[in-house]
């Protein structure tokens, strides 16, 4: 297959986050002023995993940023499934909180279905109640996984009207995968979703004018895989040795996607890169859900927050 005489045009997911948050910060002041309404988002965080320290402060600051409440509960991992079952019904019952979002995963002696399903769907701003998971399958108002939202929201930007195009999904997961597949079916793609048991991979995914990777495997996918033209969309986040081998042995780590950039760059049309793409738009995407949250449990009509 022959490179592209072009490299691939970068999704700049960080800077379309950045105005994201700009347009929810708006809409946030303006509930506010009109309405008395200051938009609350409560994380939960069990255990002291070091990346999820790192996403949970960011998630922090910029909720503030946007002018909304942000409160933090870090709980010991000794926690028990009843102690975080009880805060989450507290969180529940609390008229200042509109959004909870329990950070996952979750240590291994507590069940993450229960917990996901213990909060109030209406509080849901990761999207991960199965009330919310039914209403997206049957095309029903409700709240929408921030990950595949924010890859959706790049993907119309970039391409306008998706209708007829082939997308491949790689990875089924609840969290990205399925939801991915269901919304890009609602946009009237003709949708794939591989993962671990898919046959000829490779073939599959050359098949894609839409590519999104969800494996959570370094690189896995590569240039002769694309497509020449076609729209990537990398999700994976994986932290690596640093690619310097002094600082490798120092324990200095990088992150990188599922997909093999340098390779990949030369074959798409369009390709978010890691760090900067998907990321920064779930955290985009989760305010954007706590506003419309707010107003939701207000019966207020929100306001649009499209570019
Ligand atoms: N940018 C962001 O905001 C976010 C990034 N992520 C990142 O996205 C990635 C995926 O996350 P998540 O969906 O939670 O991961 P999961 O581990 O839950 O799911 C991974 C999926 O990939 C499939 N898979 C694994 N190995 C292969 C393989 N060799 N060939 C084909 N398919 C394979 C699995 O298949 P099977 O079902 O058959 O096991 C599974 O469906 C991770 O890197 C994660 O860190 C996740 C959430 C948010
Ligand atoms: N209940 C729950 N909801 C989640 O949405 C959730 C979760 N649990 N557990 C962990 C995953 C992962 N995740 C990311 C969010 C932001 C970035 C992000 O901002 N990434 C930046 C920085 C990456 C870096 O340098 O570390 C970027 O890609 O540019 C990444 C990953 C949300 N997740």
């Amino acid at each position: 297959m022959s490179a592209q005489s072009t490299p691939a045009t970068l999704i700049d997911g960080k800077a379309f986050s950045v105005a994201l948050v700009e347009r929810v910060g708006a809409a946030v002041a303006r509930l506010e002023s009109a309405h008395g309404v200051k938009p609350g988002l409560a994380v939960v965080i069990v255990g002291e995993d070091p990346a999820s320290q790192i996403y949970v402060r960011n998630k922090g600051e910029t909720t503030l940023r946007a002018g909304m409440r942000s409160d933090t509960h870090r709980l010991a991992d000794t926690t028990s499934q009843d102690e975080l079952l009880a805060l989450i019904a507290q969180l529940n019952a609390d008229t200042g909180i509109h959004g909870i979002l329990v950070q996952l995963p979750l240590p291994a002696h507590i069940d993450a279905s229960v917990v996901l399903d213990a909060i109030s769907p209406d509080k849901d701003v990761d999207g991960f109640h199965v009330v919310n998971a039914g209403r997206l399958a049957v095309g029903l108002p409700g709240l929408v996984p921030c990950t595949p939202l924010g890859c959706l929201m790049l993907l119309k930007d970039q391409l306008g009207d998706l209708s007829g195009l082939n997308a491949v999904i790689v990875g089924r997961s609840n969290i990205v995968g399925k939801p991915m597949a269901q919304l890009l079916l609602g946009e009237s793609c003709t949708v794939t979703v591989a993962h671990s048991r898919t046959r000829d991979l490779p073939d599959v995914c050359r098949s894609a004018d839409i590519l999104v990777a969800a494996v959570g495997r370094p690189e896995m996918i590569k240039g002769d895989w694309i497509k020449p033209g076609a729209t990537v969309i990398d999700v994976g986040i994986n932290r690596v040795p640093s690619a310097d081998p002094v600082k490798a042995a120092e324990g200095k780590t990088r992150v990188v996607g599922d997909v093999a950039f340098k390779e990949a760059v030369e074959i798409a049309g369009r390709i978010t890169p890691v760090p900067g793409g998907v990321g920064p738009m779930t955290i985009g995407c989760l305010l954007a859900n706590t506003y419309s949250a707010a107003c939701r449990i207000n019966n207020i009509q929100p306001e649009p927050l499209d570019a």
